[in-house]
Order: structure tokens, then C-alpha cells, then sequence
């Protein structure tokens, strides 16, 4: 499918002194697809994301545009949105319902006093039409499906009884059971250990592939980004300074930071992969 869902234009955001934190960003994202955003830290990576979520303070000005085509909402009417225009109200709506958001820390999705099936079967309900009783059977289903054992103990523990794994899986499950045109995942994998992370990243791919769901995944590591994206736009200080599809990403980074971002994850890999022969061999002998 070529229509955009998602275009970007000269997308700017300022404080109130009129220091742009983000210049002129422009991408787009099409129906189905996975863009990784990848920068260093204070790169404007989570503020481009707060910008598509409607969640930028009132202290920031934001001037663009972003285009939200959701294709599936023109059969009944034709709908291309500019997020920046929408009142807090229409936002609101789109939020969940069309764009869901994944955070790096899960816990903070969760509310510490309720158990986490209620949670679940709440925001379901908050969204679709849907009886208590069928909620409860997707939920477990999900579960499952997020390779969660037990589903049924699962559904009546607190968040704090979880680890940041579990809750992580179950923060997907509930973005994929709400059937969003896009999900947006801020560095979904950094807070977690590397089995975990490995165990999201394959939560990710089933998205990829069982769903209509687009994905905007971002992270500073561009080892997880070179695993999940189709194509990769690479910011720094507020700016995006490359981007286009991955294998042209990698094979032929046509930017400096591009090429030292590339350089950089290449280094630690030869240095794990030295050390681990190393301690292979030292153990051998
Ligand atoms: N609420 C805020 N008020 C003022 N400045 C902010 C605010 N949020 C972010 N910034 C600034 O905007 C710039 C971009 O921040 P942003 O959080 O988007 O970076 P990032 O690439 O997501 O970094 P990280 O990987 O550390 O999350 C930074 O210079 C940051 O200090």
C-alpha cells in the first residue's frame, strides 16, 4: 500500500524563548511499515514522537505539519488529519484508539493500586465495545499469545508483582489488542536485560508480520533498529541528518554521524566478539 500514513512536514518545536529543540523535520511513514528513528540521547527523538502523540507541553510552539492518513477510517469518511491543528479533545480520541505508545519503563503505564487483568479489560473497554466476559478471554488470549506462562495468576497479580519484561509484553498486547494504524515505541527494549530484550524484539517482529500495524521504533542502539526497521531516519541535535531505507543505511551512510553511529556498534561487536573468544579459549585450556 504507497498511501503515507503518516507525512511529516518541516516539523519544528521551540520553547517559548524560541530555542528549537527539533528543525525542520520531514519523513513519512507508509501503511505497514517500521521506521527507526536512531540518535543519541537528546537527539529529539522522544520529542518528535510527543509531538505525533499530542503530548507536547504547553510550554512548546510546534510549526509543520503531520499528516495522519488512517485508511481503514476513509471507507465511512475521508480522513487526513493534521495533528498539530486537532483540539485536545480530537487528539484524545486518536490516541490508543489509532496511535498507541509503548514507553521505555513500563511500570509507569500501569496503575500500582488495580490488578493488571482489571487494567487491561478497562482500557479495552475504554475503546471498543466489548462485554466484560469476552474482554477477559482476549486478555487472556493475549497473554498467551505475548508468550506469557500462566495467563489466568497473571491476570489477578499487581504491576509490582511483575518484572519489566512481563509488563513490557503485556503494555504490546494491549497496543496490538486495540488495533492501532500505528504504534509508537520509545526505546521499548533499553530498560531491559538482553534475553528480555531479545524476547521483545520477537513481540515486535510478530507485529511486523501478523498485523496491519505500522511502527516507529526508537532507540540509541542501532544494532536494535538494524534488527526491526525497514528504513531508518538518523537525528542529531534536533536535526535529522540521513535517512532512507536500511540496507542503503548501512551498506553506503552517506553522513559523518551516520558513518560514526555505524562505526561505533561495529567496534563494541568486534570487542565482545575478541573477548568472548578469548575467555572461550582461556576456559578450553
Ligand atoms: N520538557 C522539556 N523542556 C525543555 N527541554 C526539553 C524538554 N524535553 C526535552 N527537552 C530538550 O529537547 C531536546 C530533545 O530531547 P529528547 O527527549 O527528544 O531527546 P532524545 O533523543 O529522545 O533523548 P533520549 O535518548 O535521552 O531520550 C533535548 O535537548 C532536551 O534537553
Amino acid at each position: 500500500m504507497n498511501v503515507r500514513l503518516l507525512d511529516v512536514q518541516h516539523l519544528t518545536v521551540a520553547l517559548d524563548n524560541g530555542k528549537a529543540l527539533l528543525n525542520d523535520i520531514s519523513f513519512y511513514l507508509k501503511h505497514n511499515q517500521c521506521l527507526g528513528i536512531v540518535g543519541e540521547s537528546g537527539s529529539g527523538k522522544s520529542l518528535t514522537c510527543k509531538a505525533i502523540m499530542g503530548l507536547l507541553e504547553p510550554h512548546f510552539k510546534a510549526s509543520g505539519k503531520i499528516l495522519f492518513n488512517d485508511i481503514r477510517e476513509q471507507s465511512n469518511h475521508n480522513v487526513t488529519q493534521d495533528l498539530l491543528s486537532l483540539t485536545d479533545k480530537t487528539i484524545r480520541q486518536i490516541r490508543g484508539k489509532q496511535i498507541a505508545m509503548i514507553l521505555q519503563h513500563p511500570m509507569n503505564a500501569f496503575d500500582p493500586l488495580y490488578r493488571i487483568g482489571t487494567q487491561v479489560i478497562e482500557t479495552l473497554q475504554a475503546h471498543q465495545s466489548i462485554n466484560k466476559q469476552l474482554a477477559t478471554e482476549h486478555t487472556l488470549v493475549m497473554m498467551d499469545e505475548m508468550g506469557l506462562d500462566h495467563p489466568k495468576t497473571l491476570f489477578n497479580k499487581y504491576p509490582h508483582q511483575l518484572s519489566g519484561g512481563m509488563l513490557q509484553r503485556i503494555m504490546i498486547g494491549i497496543a496490538l489488542m486495540l488495533k492501532p494504524a500505528l504504534i509508537i515505541a520509545d526505546e521499548p527494549t533499553t530498560a531491559l536485560d538482553s534475553i528480555t530484550q531479545f524476547h521483545i524484539l520477537s513481540a515486535f517482529e510478530k507485529i511486523k508480520q501478523q498485523s496491519s500495524t505500522a511502527l516507529i521504533f526508537i532507540s540509541h542502539d542501532l544494532g536494535v533498529i538494524h534488527h526491526i526497521a525497514d528504513h531508518i531516519v538518523v537525528m542529531q541535535h534536533g536535526k535529522i541528518v540521513e535517512q532512507g531505507n536500511k540496507n542503503a543505511i548501512f551498506n553506503s551512510p552517506q553522513c559523518a554521524y551516520t558513518r560514526y553511529l555505524i562505526e561505533t556498534r561495529q567496534q563494541i561487536l568486534d570487542k565482545f566478539n575478541t573477548t568472548l573468544n578469548f575467555t572461550s579459549r582461556h576456559e578450553k585450556s
